[in-house]
């Protein structure tokens, strides 16, 4: 029962997605903090003119009749009386300062993050300057308020007045030094400064005499680590003997060197004075403004399907499966010390402790009689627990509960999660959300057979992604050769999705056409590449901080850079179709994209070996396995076994290095998905999909010039196929010299120009001009005559 209570805990943990105040909200908040401290400005100036009439007034707040002489009338009176009468004086005046700053900060949209520290260090000034004024201005307490007054009266009664101006003079010390900067150095340097200035003046004269005594002078106006070096460089010079005047003169380029780092470094110190400036003066730059109305999905267009509370469990079913898992080890005479169960949405993991001396592959030979006398289907042992020292036996709930993409979403885990990349998808078997950040994977192989969730998986990583990233953040490469699985993300197309310059559709659905767009993929990686480069940075997330901190100059050629997530729905398909052409581009996205912000989810529902082959496995760390259908295929994706036993319905084995996790897919249904499309596709969009470069294949085939040096080297060996089968196609050719599907294509482009076979008609293939290989040698022994 305790347990049931428990779980049914997340239900009241699905309010509201996002808690930050929306663009509008901000400028109001802005606009009444800003009219709110000119109030406050106006009825504190005529305080000090009006608080003796007033005073008596303070008591008839709720009266209409009494009008108080502030400009702000009695509200006037009053406020500034408990601002500036029983609190801190003049010094109240930072209050109002305070809040424009704030209001300003909120009605320009500016970075709030900093404004706490400024209210801080403002209330710390104030109070100094109270306790100041009371101080000094002993005759004139209205200046320090009663809190000033007060606080001397205090202190002086235990430290005396000569303990309170060294209290005061301390405290000052401290908040210049930690407010200011401060230091010693600080000092040092705007005194050196000043002298160098002085110096500068009379430099005219110094110039006129002799070059040793000019660059002496050259010498001592430099900063100290610049003379170090040319000390240095001195030394190596070998001494003259010549010239007994001249014994100090450098060659040339000596102060050279030394001005050009110092130019360098100069130049760079300006640059972030520029940016800091810049920041300064109208905030860190804001990708996210151009669509600055843009709203997150909201989580009422996500269903609850039913679950309203936690997981229901059977208790009696509970108490079965027990004993029947300790009878059948009993049987088996293997004695059990301990048994525990945890309830997931779809298994219970029974988590047993052996008694001592019992050896843990016997238990782990008796999965299957284990698995009949439970007679469920799915039984997973796992033997031992990483980390746990238990052994783990997972068996199927009669009544599995769905769990809905609504619960991941609405969970604390999801919602709080620093990711770059959060995804949830789904429950964990102690029904824990599983979250994990896609940027980290970094890339992510999903398998398993056809029906068992892998399409309702990709919907949930997307899902996940659409929640918590502006579409100035993000941007998605859908690729669906079954045509029908992603096509209701067209609607956010302008929003979320990227394609190629001349492309109509932004979702691919054309096998030639993913080609082109793997192969500007990977021109997009170079040129993100080369822009880190330039940004002296390592990845994209420091890229992306330079550049909102104004450090990166866009006539450079630097930009905000969106993530970009590939997404294959159904991979064995292209590579059947298009085989290298394919694979090679993904391979290399793979190995080398993860640091600037490329990353690639890819699913099949043929998990066989020359599908996710060794090149493609050993740059997918993360792998989904659904349910498949033979120990072989679990091993394929997994590199273990466990996929052929789980129960489908998302139910599925996640793998991140060594660690398998088994959960239950969150579930989303298509409605939900087109729900969530419809609300963002009916926002203010992009004027177009996000652009990726221009990539330029090497169609040439297309004409029809038979010139013989341009010819592909399989170009005899396709001619023999063709004219051996009598039988013009592309994917005959394809097949027997394994070419991709491009290749093939050039190829007998090229055999029509070379006559060996006819024109393209439509379905059929084209028609074989060579009769055999005789002719065919004669054919070609011509060519070259
Ligand atoms: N996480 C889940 N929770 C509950 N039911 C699910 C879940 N995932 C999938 N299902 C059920 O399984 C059915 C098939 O799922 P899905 O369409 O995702 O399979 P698939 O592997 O993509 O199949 P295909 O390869 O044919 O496209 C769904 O219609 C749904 O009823």
């Amino acid at each position: 029962m305790a347990k049931k209570r428990r779980k049914s805990k997340p239900t009241t943990k699905k309010k509201s997605v996002s808690l930050k105040p929306s663009k509008q909200n901000k400028v109001i908040l802005g606009s009444l903090l800003i009219v709110l401290s000119i109030a406050l400005f106006f009825s504190f100036i005529s305080f000090y003119f009006s608080w003796q009439e007033d005073q008596s007034l303070l008591s008839e707040f709720s009266n209409r009749n009494a009008e108080a002489s502030n400009l702000l009338n009695k509200f006037g009176a009053t406020i500034s009386h408990f601002f500036m009468y029983q609190g801190f004086g003049l010094a109240s005046f930072a209050f109002p300062v305070l809040l424009a700053i704030s209001g300003l900060y909120l009605f320009l949209g500016f970075e709030t993050k900093n404004l706490w520290s400024k209210w801080i260090w403002g209330i710390v000034g104030v109070i100094w300057i109270s306790i100041a004024l009371g101080f000094f201005a002993i005759s004139q307490p209205i200046l320090g308020g009663l809190i000033g007054y007060e606080m001397n009266d205090f202190l002086q009664d235990y430290i005396g007045k000569i303990g309170v101006f060294l209290v005061l003079i301390f405290t000052l010390i401290v908040i210049l030094v930690r407010w200011f900067n401060f230091s010693p150095e600080a000092i040092g340097k705007y005194f050196k400064e000043k002298k160098s200035s002085i110096k500068e003046e009379f430099k005219p004269t110094t110039e006129q005499t002799a070059t040793g005594e000019m660059e002496l002078n050259l010498e001592a106006d430099l900063e100290p680590e610049l003379k170090i070096d040319t000390y240095t460089h001195k030394k190596d010079i070998p001494p003259l003997d010549t010239g007994a005047g001249l014994d100090v003169n450098l060659p040339e380029e000596e102060p050279k060197i030394d001005l050009e780092v110092s130019t360098v470094a100069v130049e760079k110190e300006e640059k972030d004075i520029k940016a800091d400036k810049l920041v300064k003066d109208f905030g860190e730059f804001d990708p996210k403004l151009e669509l600055g109305n843009y709203k997150f999905p909201v989580l009422d267009l996500l269903d609850q399907h039913g679950v309203t509370g936690g997981i229901t469990i059977n208790q009696e079913e509970l108490e079965e499966n027990k004993n029947k898992i300790v009878n059948t080890l009993k049987n088996y005479k293997i004695g059990i010390a301990q048994i525990k169960a945890t309830i997931g949405p779809t298994v219970t993991l029974y988590e047993i402790v052996p008694e001592a001396g019992v050896r843990i592959s016997k238990i782990k030979n008796l999965e299957d009689d284990i698995a009949l006398s439970l007679a469920a289907l799915g039984i997973r042992i796992i033997a031992p627990i990483p980390g746990k020292g238990t052994i783990g036996i997972e068996v199927p709930n009669k009544n599995s509960t769905i769990v809905s993409m609504r619960s991941v979403i609405a969970s604390k885990k999801f919602q709080e999660a620093e990711m770059q990349l959060p995804i949830a998808f789904g429950k964990t078997i102690s029904n824990e959300t599983f979250v994990v950040d896609l940027a980290k994977m970094p890339h992510l192989l999903m398998a398993g057979a056809t029906g068992q969730g892998k399409s309702v998986g990709l919907n949930a990583v997307i899902t996940s992604l659409l929640y918590k990233k502006h579409p100035a953040e993000i941007k998605f490469v859908l690729v669906d050769p079954k045509k029908v699985e992603l096509t209701l993300f067209n609607k956010i197309e302008r929003h979320f999705l990227a394609k190629l310059p001349d492309s109509e559709e932004a979702i691919i659905t054309d096998n030639t056409k993913v080609i082109n767009t793997l192969n500007s993929l990977c021109i997009e990686m170079d040129n993100r590449y080369e822009l880190l480069k330039l940004a002296m940075v390592r990845n994209i997330k420091e890229y992306n901080t330079k550049f909102k901190s104004r450090k990166l100059n866009p006539n450079d050629g630097h930009k905000f850079l969106p993530y970009i997530i590939l997404v294959v729905d159904e991979f064995a398909d292209l590579i059947m179709t298009a085989g290298k052409e394919v694979e090679t581009p993904i391979a290399r996205l793979a190995q080398l994209a993860r640091a600037i912000g490329i990353h690639l989810i890819i699913a099949t529902q043929r998990p066989s070996v020359n599908v996710i082959t060794g090149i493609i496995k050993a740059n997918f760390p993360a792998r989904i396995a659904f349910r498949v259908t033979s120990k072989i295929d679990s091993r394929t994706i997994l590199d273990a076994q466990g996929a052929d036993q789980l129960i489908g319905r998302g139910d599925m084995l996640y793998t991140q290095g060594n660690d398998v996790t088994r959960i239950q897919c969150a579930f989303v249904d298509t409605p939900e998905v087109a729900k969530i499309t419809e609300y963002i596709g009916s926002q203010r969009a992009y004027p177009s999909a996000h652009e990726l470069p221009e990539y330029v294949g090497e169609e040439s085939g297309t004409s029809l010039a038979n010139d013989i040096a341009d010819r592909d080297k399989m170009f005899r060996d396709a001619a023999e196929v063709i004219v051996i089968a009598q039988q013009g196609s592309a994917s005959l050719i394809q097949r027997k010299l394994k070419l991709g599907y491009n290749r093939a294509g050039r190829i007998i482009d090229q055999l029509e120009a070379a006559g060996i076979v006819g024109p393209f008609e439509g379905s059929k293939a084209r028609q074989v001009l060579v009769s055999d290989m005789y002719a065919l040698d004669q054919l070609l022994q011509n060519e070259t005559k």
